[in-house]
């Protein structure tokens, strides 16, 4: 059987093909960036006063001069004046051009008006204090972005500066969330003693949203050929299937060979780990993907986690990041061998280490004990007994 490191390379060799379309930038946020955002003027633009005051030149305060004469304002938002005299001072206000000339800024709460001069009030000054000198922070042509970066505050406000009217995004993928399974009722029903109602895709759907795909929940009868009408036509519409469900050794169990008969070749089947051995994959000639994963919610719930959220964001292009580590907070023993998530809650102890305390629940049917939970510590199939303090990968839901 295919271990967890195995099946997750092999899901991320099989990323989708996104597509990228120019949108305007008032809907960009969120979305990633598949241009670079490149510097059109060097940042700042101009010498820039970076405090409301005044304008000298510095030369005239260094040979001892402490009241200048003011010849004029300097607002934001017009053409740099000129200092015409060395010993006078321009008013200048934050954001405007420092005046030709000039090269250092007072501010007011170090002056002293008098009719129509200001006074210095400091022992020292710097030369070119109080600006933001022009392209210190960046050059005109320089990459401020790279392609493949989600568009969050800082990216979008960079976007605006650059003039960047529209953007060049990854489209969001279309992805169908579907479950499968004769005893489940949609939320809305009243379940017979024998049925209950689905959740598992109002789950994937949840787990999904950070990653901005464009998601639509669906549900099967455990009917083969019910199943393969209705996933031709699902097939066609979307990029890739999430399956939940009929993908054990049941007699109903009937996902993978519907979507191999749909032309969704199997790439694996099982994975040795718990929850969620009995996880199917499968890809198409056409690019499609699907992922067939156990029913049980729990299950659901960590390879979406482990496998199809990184496979997501790696198809979208966003960079895949390694889990975090957290210590056990106690013995655990698995003595199957298989990798096991074990459910956890983590927290900071006084030292500033993540502490995972273990939540096993009571099986992979078990959904309410993730209320408790906010990650899955992966712990290695070769081993039996994990000792307090070791520490592992966790992979974090909340
Ligand atoms: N003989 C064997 N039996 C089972 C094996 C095995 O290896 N050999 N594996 C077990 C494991 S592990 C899991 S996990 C489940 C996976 O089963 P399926 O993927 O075939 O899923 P179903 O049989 O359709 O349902 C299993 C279970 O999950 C509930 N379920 C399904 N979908 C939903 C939903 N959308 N919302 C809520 N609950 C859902 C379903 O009612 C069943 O109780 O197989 C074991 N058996
Ligand atoms: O994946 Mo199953 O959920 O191990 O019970
Ligand atoms: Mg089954």
């Amino acid at each position: 059987m295919l271990s967890v490191s195995e099946a997750f390379s092999l899901v991320l060799n099989h990323s989708l093909v996104v597509s990228a379309e120019s949108i305007p930038l008032t809907q960009a946020a969120g979305r990633v960036l598949r241009e670079p955002l490149v510097a059109d003027r060097d940042l700042p633009p101009f010498d820039r006063v970076s405090m409301d005051g005044i304008a000298i030149q510095y030369r005239a305060f260094a040979n001892g001069q402490r009241r200048f004469p003011i010849i004029g304002t300097q607002f934001a938002g017009q053409p740099a004046q000129t200092l015409t005299n060395e010993t006078a001072c321009l008013e200048v206000m934050t954001g405007a051009m420092l005046p030709a000339g000039a090269d250092a800024v007072i501010r007011y709460e170090d002056i002293q008006m008098v009719e129509g001069t200001a006074e210095i009030r400091l022992e020292t000054i710097q030369l070119g204090q109080n600006i933001h000198h022009r392209a210190v922070d960046r050059k005109q042509n320089e990459e401020l972005v790279p392609a493949g970066v989600r568009l969050g505050p800082a990216e979008m406000a960079v976007a605006a500066s650059v003039g960047k009217t529209s953007v060049l995004v990854s489209k969001p993928p279309r992805i169908a969330l579907i479950s499968t399974g004769d005893e489940l009722v949609d939320v809305s029903e009243s379940p017979k003693p024998y049925q209950i109602r689905r959740s598992n895709t109002y789950l994937l759907q949840t787990v999904l949203q950070t990653t901005g795909a464009e998601t639509a929940l669906f549900h099967l009868p455990d009917d083969p050929l019910a199943m393969e009408t209705e996933l031709k036509t699902i097939l066609a519409d979307y990029d890739a299937l999430v399956l939940s469900g009929g993908v054990s050794a049941g007699k109903a169990d009937f996902v993978p060979t519907v979507m191999a008969k749909l032309g969704v070749n199997q790439v694996f089947h099982q994975v040795a780990q718990r929850p969620g051995k009995p996880f199917w994959f499968g890809a198409s000639d056409t690019g499609k993907v699907a992922f067939g994963l156990p029913g049980n919610p729990v299950s659901t719930f960590l390879c979406a986690y482990r496998y199809l959220v990184p496979w997501l964001k790696g198809s979208i292009g966003l960079p895949v990041l390694p889990p975090s580590v957290a210590q056990l907070a106690q013995v655990v023993s698995f003595p199957p061998k298989l990798t096991y998530f074990l459910p956890v809650s983590l927290s900071v102890n006084p030292e500033g280490v993540w502490q995972a305390k273990p939540l096993p629940g009571s099986g992979s049917a078990d959904y309410a004990n993730l209320l408790h939970c906010n990650g899955f510590m992966e712990l290695p199939p070769e081993r039996s007994e994990f000792n307090e303090s070791e520490a592992f990968p966790v992979y974090t839901f909340r």
